[in-house]
This record gives structure tokens, C-alpha cells and sequence, in this order.
């Protein structure tokens, strides 16, 4: 090593593997804002998000792709779809697994996904907080003998363990390019969407076990008050599945919606630094997961990816 490289490497870089195995924890660490939605129910994140982080000399764009998993529905083959598309472009693809579980369907299909992929693959081993030393081996080894990973790291994205020499690894496979995004901007990914995602991390979070994975949130205004001290307004549905859903949303006398609307209104002020207003309204399109036509109407747009 005499001579020092000067020039700057960029790459994108996807993270896959099954519902909850921790990739918005992962992602919100590193890029050390709020900007994937967490939960400790599975496949909350369902669109595209990215995180960008800018390093002296280089920057990496993360991009989540949705929990895979075998298609059970319209909305499942339509986000599978999404996954494989990413994979092809990207630089790096960071298979990211859960230590505590040995390997499941899910990662074997994701490895049968990965098959014949030219692009680097990472094995990322998260949660390691839990689990012994000795049983990590095994995992690795495992893994090991049903594909030709580039790298094996193991990591906790909650404590944070590992979690530098994972960006080393990532940088030294990065190749030479442009600084795609500013050094501050932290994701692509325009408010109404980041706005949507907060809403609907309340109501997942406040029902608990009641309402399922089959709500949407569709913002349908933002608007910015001059007469009213520059408050922001923004109007948002919630969609859900069932009249019995509804209610649940809804709450006795309004109580969990208007829950709901109070917690998302701070996290919504925080993104927008300003003082919002939050109207919400809570509306029952059936089925909506079976219907591609719905799906464009919520913003799942497959020309996007
Ligand atoms: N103990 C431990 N828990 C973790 C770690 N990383 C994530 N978790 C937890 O695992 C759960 C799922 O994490 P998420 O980051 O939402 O998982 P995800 O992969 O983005 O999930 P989907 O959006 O469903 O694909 C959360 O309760 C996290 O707090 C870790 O390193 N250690």
C-alpha cells in the first residue's frame, strides 16, 4: 500500500431476509435517524426505503427490501417481485439472518432466490446478543454449506456490536462512483411516504394483536396554513379490511384513533419542523390485498422500483 487512493466509492446495497430478522433496526442504526419503520410485528416494512450513509470516502445507499416470504396472496408475489428487481442492481446484497433461529423455509427460499446471483453476497448474522458464541459457529457453518457467501459477519443491529467492521467489509467491495446524494441527506424517500409509515407504526403498535398487517395509510393532503402561524395540515386515511377492523381502529368513543393521530402528530412534527395539525379518517376497502388495481392506489407503484 504505497499509493493512496484518493477517489470515492459509492454502491447500493440491499438488504434481504425474512420478516423481522432486525434490517430496520440495522438501517436506523446506521444512518442514526428514524427513517424505516420498526415493530416487533413481522413484515411491517413494505415499500422500498433507503438510508444513506456518506463516509469520508464513500457512500452507501441502503435499500429494504420487504420480508420476503413464499407468496400467500397478491400483495406477497407483488413484493417478491420488487425484491428480485433490486437484486439485480445493486452492488452488494446483505442476506441478513436471525441467530437466535436456525435456518427456516423462508432462508432457504431466499438462498433459491440468490442462486446464480452475480452480485456479492453478504451473510449478516444478526441478534448475536442472544445467543452463545459456540451456537454462532454452528449457524456460520450451516450456512456455509448452502452458498458461496462473499463475507460472513455477525453482527447485533440493537447493541450495536460489529456493526463498524460490517461497514469496513461493505466499503472495500464498493466500487469507484459518484456521491449520488448529499453528505446530509439521509433518505430519498419523500415525506408523504416517511409520513404515512409513522401513522401506521402507531396503529400496528397501539392495537397490538388486533389489527393485522392488513392496514394501508393513504395521505391525501399536506398543505402548509398561512393564515394559521405556517401550521401544517396534513388529511390521512387509514385502510383497513373488515368493518369489525374499523372499529377496533377507531376505539371506544374515538379513544384509539385519536391516540393514534396524538403520537403520529410529534413524530410528524419532529420530520417536518413545524407545528402540525393531523386529521385522520379510518375507511373499509375490502380485500384490498387481493387487488392489483388497489395496490397503485396505495402507492405501491411497480415502475417505481
Ligand atoms: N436482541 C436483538 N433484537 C433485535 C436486534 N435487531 C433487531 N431486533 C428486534 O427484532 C425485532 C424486529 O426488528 P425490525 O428491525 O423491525 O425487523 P425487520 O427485519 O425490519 O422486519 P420487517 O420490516 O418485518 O421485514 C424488533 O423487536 C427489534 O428490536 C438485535 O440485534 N438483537
Amino acid at each position: 500500500m504505497q499509493e493512496k487512493n484518493n477517489s470515492f466509492k459509492s454502491g447500493f446495497i440491499s438488504i434481504i431476509g425474512r420478516p423481522n430478522v432486525g434490517k430496520s433496526t440495522f438501517l436506523n442504526r446506521v444512518i442514526g435517524q428514524k427513517i424505516a419503520i420498526m415493530s416487533d410485528k413481522p413484515q411491517t416494512t413494505r415499500n422500498k426505503i433507503q438510508g444513506v450513509l456518506t463516509r469520508e470516502a464513500s457512500q452507501m445507499v441502503f435499500i429494504d427490501t420487504p420480508g420476503i416470504h413464499k407468496p400467500k396472496h397478491k400483495l406477497g408475489e407483488f413484493m417478491i417481485k420488487v425484491s428480485k428487481n433490486t437484486l439485480r442492481e445493486v452492488d452488494i446484497i446483505m442476506f441478513m439472518v436471525n441467530a437466535e433461529q436456525g435456518i427456516g423455509k423462508g432462508d432457504e427460499f431466499i438462498l433459491e432466490l440468490l442462486e446464480g446471483t452475480k452480485t456479492p453476497v453478504f451473510l449478516v448474522v444478526n441478534k448475536i446478543d442472544q445467543i452463545h458464541p459456540d451456537e454462532l459457529v454452528q449457524t456460520i457453518e450451516t450456512y456455509k454449506g448452502k452458498f458461496p457467501f462473499a463475507e460472513i459477519v455477525p453482527i447485533s443491529a440493537l447493541q450495536g456490536n460489529n456493526i463498524d467492521q460490517l461497514l469496513q467489509t461493505i466499503d472495500e467491495y464498493l466500487p469507484e462512483g459518484p456521491q449520488y446524494y448529499p453528505a446530509d441527506q439521509v433518505t430519498d424517500h419523500p415525506e408523504r411516504f416517511i409520513i404515512s409509515e409513522m401513522i401506521r407504526e402507531k396503529v400496528l403498535h397501539l392495537t397490538r394483536e388486533e389489527i393485522p398487517h392488513s392496514i394501508a395509510v393513504v395521505i391525501d393532503k399536506i398543505k402548509r396554513d398561512d393564515e394559521n402561524d405556517n401550521m401544517i395540515r396534513v388529511q390521512a386515511t387509514i385502510m383497513v379490511e373488515r368493518d369489525s377492523q374499523k372499529g377496533i381502529v377507531i376505539g371506544k368513543r374515538g379513544a384509539l384513533l385519536k391516540e393514534v393521530g396524538t403520537e403520529a402528530r410529534k413524530d410528524i412534527e419532529m420530520l417536518l419542523g413545524s407545528k402540525v395539525f393531523l386529521e385522520l379518517w379510518v375507511k373499509v376497502q375490502k380485500d384490498w390485498r387481493n387487488k392489483s388495481a388497489h395496490l397503485r392506489d396505495f402507492g405501491y407503484r411497480e415502475d417505481e422500483y
